[in-house]
């Protein structure tokens, strides 16, 4: 290092080098604990997976697992304008967990667990009506953004009507499935249930979703995103190029 009274200038440049890899350092660990955060979120997800009486649905060679950043990358969904968890894709810990979908674009269905979490809990040990018609909400949006073939978001569910059959136990895990019966220009009417292992049914659903609807004042590239389809992992992603990149080399 050169003599700081001798060269003023040479200083302030080794100050400024200094702030300089300060910065990078700072940026580097941001990055490093972004990705910690990614992975230990993609764990938590996969810890509440899908269970055996399932399974078949991750080998189906028919059923396509659906992935949107929002609900793998918990920094890209607050950077991205998102203000807080999702009720139901937000992990273990959530009151109403479905820790994935699988579609079928044959059947226009959408399939995948849910997880009624001890905080979905009514009356002692069953869960809340309400509880098991978000979940049915839930699938009756995204089976039609799917089957609409937009893309995610593109409008939302404006009808759950609900006959809700047998008690669901907090703790009880139920296939979740939506089908799209009909669609009339932006109206894609949805069937949906909660059924077990067993096929009985817990609660069905008629429901309505609107796609092509503008659901932000200002839109951006969030709102224009595509589905796109992965033949070899049989994989759709929301559209973001970098994230199908990314997605696709970390398996
Ligand atoms: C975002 C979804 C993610 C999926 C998973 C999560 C599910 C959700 O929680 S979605 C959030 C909850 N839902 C909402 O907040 C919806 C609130 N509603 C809305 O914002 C508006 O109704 C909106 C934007 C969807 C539609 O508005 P807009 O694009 O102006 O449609 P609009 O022209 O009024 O209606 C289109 C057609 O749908 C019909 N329609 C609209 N709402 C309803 C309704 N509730 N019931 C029956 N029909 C309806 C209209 O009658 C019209 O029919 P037609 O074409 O025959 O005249």
């Amino acid at each position: 290092m050169p003599s700081c009274s001798a060269s003023p200038w040479l200083h302030r440049c080794a100050i400024a080098g200094t702030a300089a890899a300060s910065a990078v350092a700072v940026l580097v660990a941001a990055r490093a604990v972004a990705r910690r955060r990614h992975r230990h979120r993609a764990a938590a997800l996969a810890a509440v997976s899908v269970p055996p009486w399932l399974k078949w649905l991750e080998e189906s060679p028919f059923h396509y697992k659906v992935r949107l950043r929002e609900w793998e990358d918990e920094d890209w969904r607050r950077d991205s304008g998102w203000q807080g968890s999702d009720l139901i894709h937000g992990g273990s810990s959530s009151a109403i967990c479905v820790p994935c979908y699988f579609y079928s674009p044959a059947e226009m269905a959408l399939k995948g667990p849910v997880i009624f979490g001890r905080s979905s809990e009514s009356h002692r040990g069953f869960c809340h009506g309400g509880a098991m018609t978000s979940a049915l909400d839930d699938v009756c949006g995204h089976v039609a953004f799917l089957a609409a073939g937009r893309g995610p978001w593109c409008g939302a569910t404006v009808q759950v009507n609900c006959k809700l059959n047998k008690p669901v136990r907090s703790g009880q895990v139920l296939l979740l499935e939506g089908k799209v019966i009909k669609q009339d220009g932006k109206k894609v009417s949805v069937q949906a249930s909660l059924s077990d292992e067993d096929g009985l049914v817990y609660a069905t659903m008629e429901g309505l979703s609107i796609v092509g609807a503008k659901m932000q004042l200002e839109e951006s590239n969030l709102d224009q995103r595509e589905w796109r389809y992965d033949e070899v992992s049989r994989t759709i992603f929301d559209g973001s190029p970098s994230w199908h990149l990314e997605s696709k080399q970390r398996g």
